[in-house]
């Protein structure tokens, strides 16, 4: 995979930064952002889609280990964005751990 391909991350973090910015109706993450349950609505998806990708790992398949991967990322970005986190922070920390 080339590193432009990996720029849907950065884009994908973009709309939905921009969907706490900008609240809409019809939008699943603003639902998240949204919710009457606050925060803990965010960390249920989080946990929902970390014991998904789990089973997924387990059972083999690397569709599903991509698909429930997938999912885990997307709900893990909605919680930087519900809590402020960016992206670069989460590079930087990595960054610092490099050896
Ligand atoms: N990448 C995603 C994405 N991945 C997963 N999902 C949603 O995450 C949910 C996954 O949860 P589940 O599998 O548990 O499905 P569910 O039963 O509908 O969920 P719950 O009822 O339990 O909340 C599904 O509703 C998916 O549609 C996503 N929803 C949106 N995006 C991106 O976010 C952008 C903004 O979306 P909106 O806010 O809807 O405009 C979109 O343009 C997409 O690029």
């Amino acid at each position: 995979m080339t590193e432009t391909d990996l720029s849907i991350l950065t884009e994908l973090y973009d709309i939905i930064k921009d969907r706490k910015e900008n609240p809409s109706e019809d939008s699943y993450v603003c639902s998240l952002l949204n919710h009457r349950k606050g925060i803990d609505k965010i960390l249920e998806k989080v946990g929902e889609e970390s014991i998904e990708t789990i089973l997924a790992v387990k059972s083999e398949n690397k569709e599903e280990m991509i698909y429930e991967s997938s999912d885990l990322l997307f709900h893990l970005m909605v919680m930087f964005v519900a809590k402020g986190i960016s992206l670069e922070e989460i590079a930087t920390e990595l960054k610092k751990r490099r050896k």
